[in-house]
């Protein structure tokens, strides 16, 4: 894991070098009206199309290695003696994309919030680039929005310094592209919907122009367009990605580069890095479950 994390920092200016020509690549593509064979976009329910959902997450300031770490950090709850991680030792660098799995109740969550210092270690320690800046996204985040406002005057509330002539309108054409319609821009952010609310959510983190995206169950409330639009988006983004997500086809699509991607377990009290590929681990797992079945 150490070798690995040591060699993480080394190859990192190239990972995110390579992401670029990816994401460049890509959307040439796109432009030339190349379709991926292996995945033929869903289609889309007619009434979806009079707008177009794009979600976008601007491409970082670059930060020296390495951004988010967790040495040696062992953690648990107050009062809950069942439940402990161990030895912890992970870290995080611009272009790694970390898709965390496990059982439920493993801990996965729990390890996103040391990642993002909303828990603190019971022993270890958490380093972080003192000018980083991370997205974060969860059920927990879209709790939390300011429920009486409407998303236009939230998102300049906590991000008063847009550029352009109009900052609303700025604000508007955000919204839009992560696919708020417009009739919902000045409506209470208690009014709308669950999906409509994950949309502001991600709107901000967009604006906060974040080095790392730390997601926690992002698609819940999305439908596939904009499931689709969100995959769009991580695979171009040159930070870095950490994900916990029940939906398989979504980390395949974001953590497929053997080069930047990594499958962290969390399974019996601590975290180990898979070695290979997410396609691997499934496999892996179907076996072992099909063993047991057998047994
Ligand atoms: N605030 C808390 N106080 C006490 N125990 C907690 C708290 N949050 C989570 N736990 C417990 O810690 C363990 C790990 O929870 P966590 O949510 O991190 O797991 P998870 O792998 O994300 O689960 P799932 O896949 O079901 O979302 C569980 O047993 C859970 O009940």
């Amino acid at each position: 894991m150490k070798a690995a994390k040591r060699m993480g920092s080394q190859v990192s200016q190239k990972k995110v070098e390579a992401k670029c020509n990816v994401a460049k690549e890509a959307s040439k593509n796109k432009s030339k009206g190349i379709v991926d064979e292996d995945e033929p976009p869903p289609e889309v329910p007619k009434k979806w199309r009079d707008y177009i959902v794009e979600f976008h997450f601007p491409v970082p300031t670059e930060l020296t290695p390495p951004l988010m770490q967790l040495i040696e950090v062992s953690f648990s709850y107050p009062n809950r003696e069942d439940f402990r991680l161990s030895d912890v030792d992970v870290g995080i660098d611009m272009g790694t994309c970390v898709a965390i799995v496990g059982p439920n109740g493993a801990g996965k969550s729990t390890l996103l919030n040391l990642l993002a210092r909303d828990l603190v270690p019971s022993e270890g320690e958490v380093r972080r680039s003192q000018k980083l800046r991370v997205g974060r996204y969860s059920q927990h985040f879209v709790d939390l929005l300011t429920m009486e406002e409407p998303p236009v005057q939230y998102l300049l509330r906590i991000h008063p310094n847009q550029e352009g002539l109009s900052k609303q309108e700025v604000v508007r054409a955000k919204l839009g592209k992560f696919g708020l319609p417009s009739d919902n821009h000045h409506t209470p952010i208690a009014k709308l919907s669950g999906g409509q609310k994950a949309r502001v959510v991600f709107t901000s983190i967009s604006m906060s122009k974040p080095h790392i995206l730390i997601l926690d169950e992002p698609t819940n409330h999305l439908d596939i367009q904009s499931i689709n639009a969100l995959a769009d988006a991580l695979d171009e983004f040159t930070g870095g990605i950490v994900l916990v997500s029940h939906n398989s086809r979504l980390i395949s699509r974001v953590c497929d580069d053997e080069e930047r991607s990594e499958i962290w377990v969390v399974e019996n009290g601590t975290v180990e890095k898979f070695p290979g590929t997410f396609q691997e681990y499934k496999e892996e797992l179907q076996q072992e479950i099909r063993a047991e079945v057998d047994d």
